[in-house]
């Protein structure tokens, strides 16, 4: 699919998710190129319907100011019990609904909002629809400290392990000051036996399988369909 088509789809899935969003509602926004179609959608209902919400709570810098500049106030989530509602990207989702996210480095803030919320919506376009999770690079963000042993023990695991790297060719630093290693294992065989290893591992802050987490996906078709698929 070429970008002009896939926008497009990520346009139409973001413009059904903001209509999703209730006026004086605690909302959680996510990030990514979808996500900032979402904030474009949620900035047209405001100016068209004057409609506000109580607290808007975002999972990055580039979130943030995208929505200010749509003259949204953002809060911090320590500012807020729960949101209402969170709408996110994701780089894959599964039949069941799992999703491996953080392809744009955004997991441990994204996670974090994502458990605080009472309803999480994805919005993706089709090519990030697989029967089971693989296709993309599991991000894993590890703390400094110990980083070079934990990616030698990623090594021996077979987690086939890369540094994710900056536009300067250095290394990727989160917004928490940590790196990212992404783990190129296609297909992951069993994602939450690797979600739990990855939890126990010292030096992991977090990673990038956000499993049961999901409640509805809405996913624009290149058909021209837009689909909403919800947990069972
Ligand atoms: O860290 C980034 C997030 O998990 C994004 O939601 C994810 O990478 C999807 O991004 P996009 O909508 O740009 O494909």
């Amino acid at each position: 699919m070429d970008k002009q088509k896939q926008d497009q789809l990520k346009k139409e899935a973001a413009i059904k998710a903001a209509a999703m969003v209730k006026p004086n509602s605690v909302l959680g926004v996510g990030t990514g190129s979808t996500v900032a179609f979402f904030i474009d959608a949620l900035g047209q209902r405001k100016e068209k319907e004057n409609f506000s919400l109580k607290h808007i709570v975002t999972t990055s810098n580039r979130s943030k100011k995208q929505l200010e500049s749509l003259g949204f106030k953002v809060d911090e989530l320590a500012d807020i019990d729960q949101a209402d509602l969170t709408v996110d990207g994701a780089d894959r989702v599964d039949d069941n609904l799992d999703g491996i996210k953080g392809g744009g480095g955004a997991l441990t803030l994204e996670k974090n909002v994502a458990v605080n919320s009472k309803k999480i919506v994805w919005i993706v376009d089709e090519s990030k629809l697989v029967h089971h999770l693989g296709g993309f690079a599991l991000p894993v963000e590890i703390l400094p400290i110990s980083c070079e042993q934990n990616f030698k023990r990623f090594e021996k695991e077979g987690l086939k392990p890369q540094w994710r790297l900056d536009e300067n060719g250095k290394r990727y630093v989160t917004h928490y000051g940590n790196y990212i290693i992404d783990l190129a294992i296609d297909p992951i065989p069993v994602p939450d036996g690797l979600a739990d290893y990855l939890d126990h591992t010292v030096g992991v802050v977090e990673h990038g399988l956000f499993l049961n987490m999901c409640d509805k996906v809405i996913i624009a078709h290149s058909d021209g369909t837009i689909e909403e698929k919800d947990r069972a």
